[in-house]
């Protein structure tokens, strides 16, 4: 059943569930977003108390964090992350749509390359079948063609715009997202596929069967799913 508890203390519990994972000397992948920076904290804390780490950040948002609370960092070309914890909209077993935070194309490439992924998130995001927008990072000059590709494909573009600065969100790579609406998404893995293969798209939001794990925090507890 889907839970209703989207508190911050249900992501907190998720996020700490994922840090406690994390083992000395490890390479982690550090993820985006409000449940990935409870991850964050818990792990600055462990460090302070002496666990040895580096981060791999995926957004600018994330490394930024991870200095603030002392996480050393390396970079994704000079280590490889032995576990990536990172957050989701939407997850449908290990099915995720990822990109809230437009930081997709990155955590992409870094959860992938993690030998574990681990997801953290609050139980309001677990559904039965995924039906969130699927954010997709396009080259600027691509964008009006990828609107009509993804209308070919029964899809609903919306460009995404900036919350305080007039215009599109820009990535941290200089392209645009588009937040694309196809409704329930039944075959996830063959909408991923079809979404790489449109050219001008950076990267979509659709991971899939890359996660190993999420734990899923409640206002009490948390559980967890593994794939
Ligand atoms: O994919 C992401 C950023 O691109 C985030 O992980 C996702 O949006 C979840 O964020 P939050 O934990 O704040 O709900």
């Amino acid at each position: 059943m889907k839970s209703t508890d989207g508190s911050d203390e249900a992501k907190r519990r998720a996020g700490e569930s994922a840090a406690g994972l994390v083992e000395d000397g490890a390479v982690v992948g550090l993820g985006t977003g409000s449940t990935t920076a409870h991850a964050i904290r818990a792990l600055g804390e462990a460090v302070a108390e002496g666990l040895d780490v580096r981060g791999v950040p995926t957004s600018y948002q994330s490394g930024a964090l991870a200095r603030e609370v002392g996480i050393p960092i390396v970079a994704l070309a000079d280590a490889t992350p032995d576990i990536a914890i990172d957050g989701a909209d939407q997850f449908a077993g290990g099915s995720l749509v990822k990109g809230g935070g437009a930081a997709h194309a990155r955590e992409k490439v870094v959860d992938a390359s993690a030998d574990r992924l681990v997801v953290v998130a609050d139980g309001t995001k677990r559904v039965d079948a995924l039906d969130h927008p699927v954010p997709v990072e396009v080259l600027p000059d691509a964008v009006p063609a990828v609107e009509a590709r993804v209308r070919d494909l029964g899809g609903d573009p919306t460009l995404r715009d900036a919350e305080r600065k007039d215009g599109p969100v820009v990535t941290e790579y200089g392209n645009l997202v588009l937040d694309c609406a196809f409704g329930r998404i039944d075959a996830p893995a063959d909408l991923a596929a079809t979404l790489s293969a449109v050219p001008g798209v950076v990267e979509h939001g659709l991971f899939v069967e890359l996660a190993d794990e999420v734990h899923v925090g409640t206002g009490t507890g948390v559980s967890i799913e593994r794939f």
